[in-house]
């Protein structure tokens, strides 16, 4: 009878048990889809899915290596970026400071072919019409480099801007400085030349150079072209700020001539490999000038484009004389202060 009693007692416990799990499972599950059903479509994505993505789009720029306002597609560039380097944008250590129609545009070209030398494609103007804008916008018109490689930049008219040998000294008293220097007749026949090309109703060479106008009177010094070629007098200002160990002056007639010859030395100068060599060059008899067998830009075989090596003039020879006179002694002095004889006429 007792264990009757007992066995009822075990029997009602039990399904009073399961009748509380059923209850318990249905009001639970009723629960959790009500709530779901509340939350709107876009949210119900997993939680552990947005962290990430708000911390990526937060705190990783993704930027393009080309951005900037320098579009370099060199195959240089595209090779750092094939083998995941990051290339980074850095002020110059070397500048081709002038001068103007010496050469400086060959010189660039030639020395860039080098694989440890970058440079930025166009003049700057930073030390003269720029410098206002501040050196992180210098530094953003340089092009992307390697650690180890050297950037340079040419803008010839630094060697004539009163304030550029500071500026620079200022922004790195360690910099190279080049300068391509060429018998500064040719050099104003070249400037006019090029000056002529924008304004064809320019008076004469002949007229320009003499301050009345006529063969033989005083040699006008206040015209550019003519001022521009005493070299001494803008020197003397570089020297105010640089010793002269940290100048390379690279002759324009020998640029022409044997590239390879004006390349070695400045290859030596910027502390680079002998890499630039009598093979890169070739004499296109056309041109007249020397050419390139390939360079960064190109594959095949080419030359500097049609502004430079255009033909100048017929000038006077008398005119041409009276120049090399005036000019002599200015000369000299700047072969004294380089301890280099440019053996111009
Ligand atoms: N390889 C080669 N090809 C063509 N031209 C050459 C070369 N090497 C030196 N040059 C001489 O460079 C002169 C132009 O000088 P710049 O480049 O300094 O001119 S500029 O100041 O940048 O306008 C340019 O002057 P012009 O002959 O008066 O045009 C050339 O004589």
């Amino acid at each position: 009878m007792e264990f009757s009693v007992s066995r009822k007692i075990i029997v009602a416990l039990i399904i009073l048990a399961a009748i509380s799990i059923y209850i318990t499972f249905t009001f639970n599950s009723c629960l959790v889809s009500n709530i779901s059903n509340r939350v709107p479509k876009w949210r119900r994505t997993s939680v552990v899915n947005e962290i990430p993505l708000i911390h990526y789009t937060s705190s990783v720029r993704v930027v393009s290596l080309l951005e900037g306002n320098e579009t370099d597609l060199s195959p240089k560039y595209k090779l750092f970026k094939e083998q995941g380097l990051r290339p980074e944008r850095q002020l110059p250590e070397a500048l081709i400071i002038g001068v103007k129609k010496g050469g400086t545009r060959a010189l660039l070209e030639f020395i860039r072919i080098h694989p440890d030398v970058r440079a930025a494609g166009s003049e700057v103007h930073f030390f003269d019409k720029n410098y206002h804008k501040g050196f992180q916008w210098y530094r953003e018109h340089m092009p992307p480099t390697l650690e180890g490689q050297l950037t340079i930049e040419k803008t010839p008219s630094y060697f004539i801007t009163k304030e550029a040998p500071r500026r620079v000294h200022m922004m790195n008293l360690s910099t190279k400085l080049l300068v391509v220097v060429r018998d500064p007749v040719t050099r104003a026949i070249s400037d006019y030349t090029q000056a002529v090309s924008k304004k064809p109703d320019m008076k004469s060479f002949e007229n320009l150079v003499f301050i009345n106008g006529t063969v033989g009177s005083i040699v006008d010094t206040s015209w550019g072209p003519i001022k521009l070629g005493l070299y001494y007098k803008y020197l003397t200002r570089w020297l105010k700020f640089f010793p002269l160990s940290q100048l390379l002056f690279i002759s324009g007639e020998r640029l022409i001539q044997d590239p390879a010859i004006e390349l070695k030395r400045v290859q030596d100068f910027l502390g680079l490999k002998k890499v630039v060599t009598e093979k890169h060059f070739y004499f296109n008899s056309t041109k007249g000038f020397p050419c390139l067998f390939k360079s960064e830009g190109h594959s095949a075989p080419h030359c500097l484009g049609k502004t430079k090596g255009r033909s100048h003039p017929y000038v006077d020879p008398l005119v041409l004389q009276r120049l090399r006179d005036f000019y002599r002694p200015f000369n000299m002095r700047f072969y004294q202060m380089t301890g280099i004889n440019f053996g111009w006429p």
